[in-house]
């Protein structure tokens, strides 16, 4: 039987889960998830009615998770790791069991683990003895290289590329296309930007850019 879902997030990237959700659903022979709807404490008119647009429910906010014998699995579809983590810590004390969802046209190679509430988007290619760890967004064509850890609440943006033997430390977010030279290490919470060249490793809570980034 299919678990039930929630979504949280009516943004960008949570509609961007749906569509993961989705395609798991239509890749499986019988649908993995039953999408109950979404919720979002401060949606703006214009997401709801992209939402409404699609045919899916919008809940309400994080304090209307809907309860169903054997509980309600959840996803939280929001960019930022810091508020990500603070609405995962929300659910996961009302109950809430974090989801997994990776879509089909992802390709993983050998000894590849993905923590639970991660969210792996289309055309993503993770190669071999890699971890992920819990709520990790790995966005559209990110790439990750051998033995590579990826941390907890990491969110790594369209066409980032991690290279082999790297540590990248959670709650860190990697700017679209940023790129990540063999062997270094991404401090907890730092911020790389969007095409930086990380050529050293990026000291904890830094925001680095550039080519190279600094
Ligand atoms: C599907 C999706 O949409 S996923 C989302 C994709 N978007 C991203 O990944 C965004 C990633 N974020 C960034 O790149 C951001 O610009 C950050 C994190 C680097 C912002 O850093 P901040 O220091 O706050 O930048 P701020 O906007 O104040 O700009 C400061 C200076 O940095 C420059 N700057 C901003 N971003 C970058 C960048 N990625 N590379 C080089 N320079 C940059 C600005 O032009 C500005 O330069 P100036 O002082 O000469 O005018």
């Amino acid at each position: 039987m299919a678990d039930p879902l929630v979504v949280v997030g009516v943004g960008g990237f949570g509609r961007e889960t749906l569509d993961v959700v989705d395609a798991v659903n239509a890749a499986a022979d019988a649908p993995v998830f039953d999408v109950l709807g979404v919720l979002d404490d401060a949606p703006s008119q214009v997401n709801l009615d992209r939402l409404a647009a699609r045919g899916v429910p919008f809940l309400g906010g994080t304090d209307d998770l809907p309860a169903r014998d054997g509980g309600v699995r959840y996803l939280v579809g929001v960019g930022s790791p810091r508020a990500r983590r603070a609405i995962a810590d929300r659910l996961e004390a009302r109950g809430a069991i974090a989801a997994t969802a990776v879509h089909p046209s992802v390709t993983s190679g050998y000894d590849v683990t993905i923590g639970a509430g991660s969210v792996v988007c289309a055309g993503v290619r993770l190669t071999t003895n890699i971890s992920l760890g819990r709520h990790t967004h790995l966005n559209l064509n990110a790439t990750v290289g051998h033995d590579t850890t990826v941390g907890d609440f990491v969110s790594v943006n369209p066409l980032a590329s991690i290279s082999g033997d790297c540590t990248i430390e959670d709650d860190v977010l990697i700017g679209v296309a940023g790129v990540i030279l063999n062997g270094l290490t991404v401090g907890r919470g730092a911020t790389v930007g969007g095409s930086a060249c990380v050529v050293r490793d990026v000291p904890a809570g830094s925001t680095v850019k550039g080519v190279p980034a600094r």
